[in-house]
């Protein structure tokens, strides 16, 4: 099924076409006592080939959102666009598909198959769709990571770096909509941790891929074209060009 999705008032420069959007979101885990509203009338949207960073305490909402906006997890109220779906108006295998054809998946644990080599794990998503590689479009993705001369090793013969460059391919193996990274640097160092944000940006800005990367580093959140500030449920901050100490200043300004 799908929907148009609507017009909504778009914060910061240059907005583009939406790619992704939240409108009125509510977000209710448990009831009565263990009730709690993790996400509150969230009305946001990403436009196609930008890089946004969401940023906020611990406990504001940062997952939800992304959980929410990437059909993991199902939301109370309000609606969700992906792609040309609306993702609250889908059945669950509807929702199965369109997270595993239009999402791309990056985590702080690189989450690879230790079994499988590292061409495979590049691939498995298109394998599980039964969809074949695009040769060149692999190889671009392959040589753009350095990855030409490991795709035989399994994950415990590669570097930290390496592995999660890995999981990046994956990711950008089925040219998704949107690419969500959780933390995506939280387990590199920090050389890595920059070369690895400096390929997200290339990422967005030669392939013209959206990403929306969940993180509680500011200067993470410094390689993102915007930055979201979540805090108890809502987004209190959304910052165009964010700097460190942009994002550090909106951050104490909770505190306050
Ligand atoms: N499955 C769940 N069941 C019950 N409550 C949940 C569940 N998931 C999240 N919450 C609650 O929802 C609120 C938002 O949680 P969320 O994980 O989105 O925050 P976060 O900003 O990502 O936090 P962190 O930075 O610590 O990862 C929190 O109060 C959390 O305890």
């Amino acid at each position: 099924m799908t929907a148009t999705m609507p017009a909504l008032p778009t914060p910061g420069p240059a907005p583009t076409r939406p790619v992704a959007a939240a409108l009125d979101l509510v977000k209710v885990y448990g009831s009565d006592k263990t009730r709690v509203v993790a996400l509150d009338h969230v009305t946001v949207e990403f436009g196609r080939g930008t890089f946004t960073a969401i940023m906020g305490p611990s406990g504001s909402g940062k997952s939800t959102l992304m959980h929410c906006l990437a059909g993991l997890d199902r939301i109370t109220a309000g609606r969700v666009f992906l792609g040309d779906h609306e993702l609250n108006a889908l059945s669950d295998k509807e929702l199965t598909r369109v997270r595993r054809d239009r999402v791309g998946f990056v985590f702080q644990a690189f989450n690879l198959l230790p079994t499988l080599t590292a061409r495979q794990n590049i691939v498995l998503p298109l394998d599980l769709a039964g969809r074949k590689p695009d040769p060149t479009h692999f190889d671009q993705v392959v040589a753009s990571l350095g990855l030409g001369d490991r795709l035989d090793h399994r994950p415990s013969e590669l570097s930290g770096g390496q592995q999660q460059r890995v999981a990046i391919a994956r990711a950008l193996i089925t040219k998704p909509d949107v690419i969500f990274a959780d933390e995506p640097t939280g387990a590199l160092d920090s050389k890595n941790g920059l070369a690895l944000l400096a390929y997200l940006q290339a990422c967005v800005r030669d392939l013209g891929q959206t990403i929306i990367m969940v993180t509680h580093d500011a200067k993470a959140a410094a390689h993102a074209d915007r930055a979201l500030v979540l805090f108890d449920g809502r987004i209190v901050d959304d910052i165009g060009r964010p700097s460190v100490e942009s994002v550090n200043a909106a951050l104490a300004r909770l505190d306050a």
